[in-house]
């Protein structure tokens, strides 16, 4: 499904040595990926490491200076038919779902922002109001929450109604950017759970970019480790007891310990 090559990305530096300076910070070097349909990617990286660039890259949000960003064949950046296609299969969740959501709306209008992308799509006219009320169960809500403000839910509410917005426009692949990071424990393995039944119920793919060690081995089959920009790792989630990464080793040993 998503392959890539040798992806490059810099940012013009904050530190010009000259007035008019054109000195850049390198922030990806060369990762490659492959993902396959139905799969779960989980990014792993410390702060900084360059996940969300690499994300952006993935949604079709930043032009990488070089390499090769292929979604089924069709080079994602070379041409608007191919930005196209990504848009029509891909969606996204933010970590920050308080302002996602935009604060004026009501549910049933934040939902409809992923319907109409649909309506677009497919060119079809959808009942609105049955949709909402089949997302809001899709993801275990009450559909009554419809008529209420994004402030009136809680926040695994509002990220479970994020994410009915997200499958709205039938993604094939969903990238999930810390989107259960600010939630606490027992709202992230409900959030989790709910990611795996729309997994297999929807057929999507994930890339889920997170910190925690713990929500990828629960939801992912693979595992990118990124280090300054670099891949230094990418294995079967089944295999990361066994990881040399010192990243990964420190993030094993602090659930170890903790456990
Ligand atoms: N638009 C930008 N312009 C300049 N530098 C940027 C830009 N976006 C990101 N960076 C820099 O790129 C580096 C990687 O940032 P990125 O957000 O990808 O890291 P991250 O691994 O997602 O970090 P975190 O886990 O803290 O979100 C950082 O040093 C950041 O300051």
């Amino acid at each position: 499904m998503i392959k890539m090559r040798e992806i490059c990305v810099s940012f013009r530096s904050e530190r010009q040595e000259k007035l008019f300076g054109v000195s850049r910070d390198q922030i990806l070097f060369d990762v490659s990926l492959d993902l396959e349909q139905g799969s779960c990617l989980g990014i792993l990286g410390e702060s900084g490491s360059g996940k969300s660039t690499l994300g952006r890259v993935i949604c079709g949000l930043l032009k990488p200076d070089s390499g090769s960003y292929q979604l089924d064949g069709t080079e994602v950046y070379a041409s608007r038919a191919g930005k196209k296609l990504l848009q029509n299969r891909l969606s996204v969740v933010f970590q920050d779902y308080t302002t996602s959501a935009n604060p004026r709306f009501r549910i049933r209008d934040v939902l409809a922002e992923g319907i109409r992308v649909w309506e677009r799509k497919s060119k079809e006219k959808i009942d609105r109001t049955a949709e909402c009320r089949r997302l809001m169960e899709l993801v275990g809500l009450n559909e009554t929450y419809l008529d209420r403000f994004p402030h009136e839910l809680s926040g695994g509410q509002l990220q479970r109604v994020c994410i009915a917005r997200a499958v709205a426009c039938r993604p094939e692949l969903i990238l999930f950017d810390e989107a259960i990071s600010s939630l606490d424990a027992h709202t992230q393995v409900q959030i989790m759970d709910l990611l795996r039944e729309l997994k297999e119920k929807l057929n999507l793919t994930y890339v889920f970019i997170t910190h925690d060690l713990t929500s990828v081995t629960y939801l992912c089959d693979q595992v990118m480790f990124l280090y300054h920009g670099r891949v230094t790792e990418h294995i079967p989630v089944n295999q990361i007891a066994q990881t040399k990464n010192p990243y990964a080793r420190k993030l094993l040993e602090s659930v170890i310990e903790f456990a």
